[in-house]
């Protein structure tokens, strides 16, 4: 028996390539294709919805998901802890649907968010740097923004100092936007798809750590993962690195 799956937003970039993923896996069966100006309704019957779409419409396509029973994987950005909360409050009435909300499902960016988490109490500095395809609405990235959340949360559980930065005046931005405290900035180029960068540095040496996803196809095995472990996660979890046992 296959898996029935609904994709929101089948018309994008995104929404397309999952589209074919699960088209071309013997265990799924994709139902339904929405996008902006369809009536979800009953999901054309699915179990499991996946939402690639934009920031200001994913939280009422994920609350109607859920209202009709409907597990949810979850790409689009712009998750904010008010947002999520209310996507906690609609599970708690529907205790059995899962929802899985990831900024990125790529392998090398769940990990680049684990390695940088691990070393950011051994450094003294730590900045985040994003570049993206310029059609991109959204600045800093879901990933970034996470990735600096995360780095804030070890550097604070560590007790580690705040990062020192001597700059007293400059253009608006050129310190990057701050995520909790750490610097992120954000590169659109054309050419390029979704890259990552956290620089940490400590007297005379520095880390790099680097993501590159050259194609949306690095994507897929992580929401294929999240398609086929919805329905066994109940509850909301966010970030992939709750499927992958790290
Ligand atoms: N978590 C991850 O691994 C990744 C996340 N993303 C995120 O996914 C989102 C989509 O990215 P792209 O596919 O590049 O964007 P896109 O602009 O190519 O596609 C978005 C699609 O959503 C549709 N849409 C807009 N409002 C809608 C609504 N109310 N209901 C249904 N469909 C609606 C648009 O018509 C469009 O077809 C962005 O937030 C992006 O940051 C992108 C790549 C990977
Ligand atoms: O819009 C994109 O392209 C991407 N969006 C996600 C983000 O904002 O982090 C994931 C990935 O970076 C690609």
């Amino acid at each position: 028996m296959s898996l029935r799956v609904a994709v929101i937003g089948a018309a994008g970039r995104m929404g397309q390539q999952v589209c074919r993923a699960v088209g071309e896996a013997d265990d799924l069966e994709l139902v339904g294709r929405f996008d902006a100006g369809d009536e979800l309704g009953d999901l054309a019957g699915a179990e499991v919805a996946v939402d690639f779409t934009v920031p200001d419409a994913t939280l009422g396509n994920v609350l109607h998901c859920v209202a009709q029973g409907v597990h949810a994987v979850v790409g689009t950005t712009g998750w904010t802890d008010e947002s999520l909360n209310q996507v906690r409050a609609a599970l708690a009435v529907q205790p059995g649907v899962g929802v899985i909300i990831a900024p990125n499902f790529a392998i090398g960016a769940v990990l680049t968010m684990r390695f940088a988490a691990q070393a950011a109490r051994f450094y003294e500095s730590v900045e985040v740097i994003e570049l993206h395809h310029p059609d991109k609405v959204d600045a800093p990235s879901g990933t970034a923004i996470r990735t600096a959340q995360l780095i804030a949360a070890a550097r604070q559980e560590a007790g580690t100092p705040t990062a020192p930065d001597a700059t007293k005046s400059g253009l608006d931005g050129a310190r990057g936007a701050r995520v909790d405290g750490v610097p992120v900035h954000a590169v659109r180029l054309r050419g390029l798809v979704a890259h990552e960068e956290v620089l940490l540095g400590a007297v005379g040496e520095t880390l790099t750590i680097r993501h590159d996803s050259f194609d949306r196809s690095s994507f897929m095995s992580g929401v294929l993962t999240g398609i086929r472990g919805v329905a066994g996660h109940p509850g909301l979890s966010v970030g992939l690195e709750e499927y992958l046992d790290l």
